[in-house]
This record gives C-alpha cells, sequence and structure tokens, in this order.
C-alpha cells in the first residue's frame, strides 16, 4: 500500500505529480475554514505533511498519530515544536540555500525602497499630488558607502552583505553568535557587539532565526541606542522585535524609518498602527517569493520528505 502525503500549501503541478508516483497525495491547494475539517480528517492517516508555516503543535499532531515526516517548504521552522516531534519519532526538514538570493535581493530592495522613501512616493504620483516640486520634502537618504549592521550573518545576511559591498560600497558590522570569518574575509565586515552595532549603524537589518533566545530581541532599549537618522529593516521574523518598541521608536523620532517584511501578527492586523505611517514600508512576507525559487523550494521540500518516506536521510534534516 502506497504511504499518504497530505499537501496543505499551493505548490507547483510538477511538485504533486512528481509525489504522485509514489505516495497516495491528498493536496489542500487552498486551505480554508471550509475544508480544514477535511484536512484534519485526512490527517488521520498522513505520513508526510508539505506546507509551510502552519503550527505544528500537539494539538494538531494529536490528528495525525502515524506521521513520520513534517517537510516544511521554508528555511524557517519556528512553527514546529522540536521537542514534541523528538518525543513522537517524527522528522523535519526545511529548504536553505536555495533561496539566499532571492530573499537577499528582496531585503536589500525593502532597504532602497525605503531610504528613498519609493512606496511613500509612489503613491504621492499616482494620487495627482506632484506640481513639478523636486523640493527637500521629497528627498531620501543615501544607501552608498553608508554602513550597514547585520544581526544574523549566516547564509542570507551574507548574501546581503554580499550586495551592500560589492553594490554599494557599504562598511558593514555584523553581530552574529559565532563569528563569521568568511564574511569578515569576502566583505570585509568587522564583528561587533549589538550594542556596538546599534550605536554606528546607519541601516539595522535584522536575519536571524525565531527562536526562544532570539523573541523579542530588538526592543526599546535597542532602538533607543540606534541613531536618530537610522532605518530599520526586518526579513527576519516579526516575532525577534518588540513590535510595540518599534511603533514607539517610530513615533517618537527615536529612528528615521523601517522596512518590515515580517510582523509579530501574520496577517498583519488591519489596524496596526504601523500601517499607516508614511516613514514605514511594508511586505507580505515575500521573501523568497518569486517562481523561480519557490518552485525550487517546492522540489527540494518533496525530496526531503521523499527520503525520509523511503528510509533514506533527507539532505535538510532539522536537529
Ligand atoms: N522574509 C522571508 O521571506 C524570509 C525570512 N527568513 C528568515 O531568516 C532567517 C535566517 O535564514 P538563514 O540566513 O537561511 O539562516 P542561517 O541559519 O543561515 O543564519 C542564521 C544566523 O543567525 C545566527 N543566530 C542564530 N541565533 C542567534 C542568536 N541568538 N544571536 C545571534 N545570532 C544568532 C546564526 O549564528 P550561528 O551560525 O552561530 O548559529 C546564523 O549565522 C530564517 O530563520 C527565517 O526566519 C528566511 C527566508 C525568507
Ligand atoms: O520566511 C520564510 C522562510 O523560508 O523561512
Amino acid at each position: 500500500m502506497k504511504k499518504k502525503v497530505v499537501i496543505y500549501r499551493e505548490v507547483p503541478e510538477k511538485v504533486v505529480n512528481t509525489l504522485m508516483k509514489n505516495f497516495e497525495v491528498s493536496y489542500f491547494k487552498n486551505l480554508h475554514t471550509n475544508n480544514y475539517d477535511e484536512f484534519i480528517k485526512e490527517l488521520q492517516h498522513a505520513d508526510g505533511l508539505l506546507g509551510a508555516s502552519m503550527k505544528m503543535d500537539k494539538e494538531l499532531l494529536d490528528h495525525a498519530p502515524q506521521l513520520k515526516v513534517i517537510s516544511n517548504i521554508s528555511v524557517g521552522y519556528d512553527n514546529l515544536d522540536l521537542e514534541e516531534l523528538k518525543n513522537r519519532g517524527i522528522i523535519a526538514t526545511n529548504t536553505p540555500g536555495v533561496l539566499n538570493d532571492t530573499t537577499a535581493d528582496t531585503i536589500f530592495g525593502l532597504l532602497l525602497a525605503t531610504a528613498r522613501r519609493m512606496t511613500e512616493l509612489d503613491h504621492y504620483v499616482k494620487s495627482g499630488n506632484w506640481n513639478g516640486s523636486k523640493n527637500e520634502d521629497l528627498f531620501g537618504v543615501d544607501v552608498h558607502h553608508k554602513k550597514l549592521g547585520i544581526i544574523g550573518m549566516g547564509s542570507i545576511g551574507q548574501a546581503i552583505a554580499k550586495r551592500a559591498h560589492f553594490g554599494f560600497d557599504m562598511e558593514i558590522l555584523y553581530y552574529n553568535r559565532s563569528r563569521k570569518k568568511e564574511a569578515e574575509e569576502a566583505f570585509s565586515a568587522t564583528y561587533c557587539s549589538l550594542d556596538e552595532l546599534l550605536t554606528q549603524s546607519d541601516f539595522v537589518c535584522l536575519m536571524i532565526p525565531h527562536t526562544p533566545e532570539t523573541e523579542k530581541m530588538i526592543g526599546e532599549r535597542d532602538f533607543q541606542l540606534m541613531k536618530n537618522s537610522a532605518i530599520f529593516i526586518n526579513g527576519s521574523r516579526g516575532k525577534n522585535v518588540d513590535e510595540r518598541a518599534l511603533i514607539k521608536a517610530l513615533q517618537q523620532k527615536w529612528i528615521l524609518r523601517a522596512g518590515l517584511d515580517v510582523f509579530e501578527h501574520e496577517p498583519v492586523e488591519k489596524d496596526n498602527p504601523l500601517l499607516t505611517m508614511p516613514n514605514v514600508v511594508t511586505l507580505p512576507h515575500i521573501g523568497s517569493a518569486t517562481k523561480e525559487t519557490r518552485e525550487k523550494m517546492a522540489m527540494l521540500a518533496a525530496e526531503n520528505l521523499s527520503k525520509a518516506l523511503d528510509g533514506e536521510t533527507p539532505p535538510n534534516i532539522i536537529r
């Protein structure tokens, strides 16, 4: 009998077809409240689960008594309760590497858009307010030759540093759990303490995973340490930042602007003050969201899942 795989996120047809060759597949392309009960029913017989960002806690896992692998189509795995998975003997996998350049492009694009006020000025032109003025009230700030502080010099942090160093002649400071000699050599990055990074950087870019240790890692004190002219970019997870403190920092002008791909709650609440601030550029968590990269991620996730169900060691097992 074929093993059963449940897919709970839209993936390219190619991925569904590949999995269907070896497994019985239940595909929930659009998982909503109206088909959630059916999804839960399918979990009862699932050996493998493929998708992204759904909270996998005890309550959900109780519906999946024969589950052997959860394959995340993402690098981040803060949706998984690893301790609970370990207790149940369930393997977890993710998709690092294949999204580094795409995510770095998005986050650097967000940095540029925030520094040069691109979304604000786009709205200004399209709403017919441009009367020919090119006065100071339309000016942004330079990115090139400025100081970029990267918190989390991992794979994506380094891809951002590469763009900043070679493309924009920026000076790179970084703070990380361990020293990254390869980044120091390749991009002349300087390792420093978090406080040094916050006080010295013109741009502060957060690229660490969300863990109990990094929950609200950037808070009121950190924003107060930043320059009043600093621009804060979060491309990691919203929960790494104390969002109330960020709002206060922008309102009190402790910092100049923020560019955010991620929020404490996603989708972000409609009445979140960040959404009405002209000095904030927002994106709907689309760091890796290009057609090409999402296809690579889904293919890699399918490979991880297939290997785990075939009794082999998947290439991206989370330990
Ligand atoms: N916006 C989006 O769409 C996307 C967001 N992401 C987010 O970006 C994160 C990073 O991805 P990626 O670069 O691939 O991951 P990596 O694991 O390659 O890099 C993470 C880096 O963070 C460092 N780090 C971890 N914990 C701490 C800590 N407590 N203090 C200081 N440094 C720490 C790690 O240090 P060390 O090497 O010493 O362990 C590592 O260098 C993901 O976990 C995910 O949350 C990822 C993809 C897309
Ligand atoms: O947020 C995206 C990821 O891959 O992690």
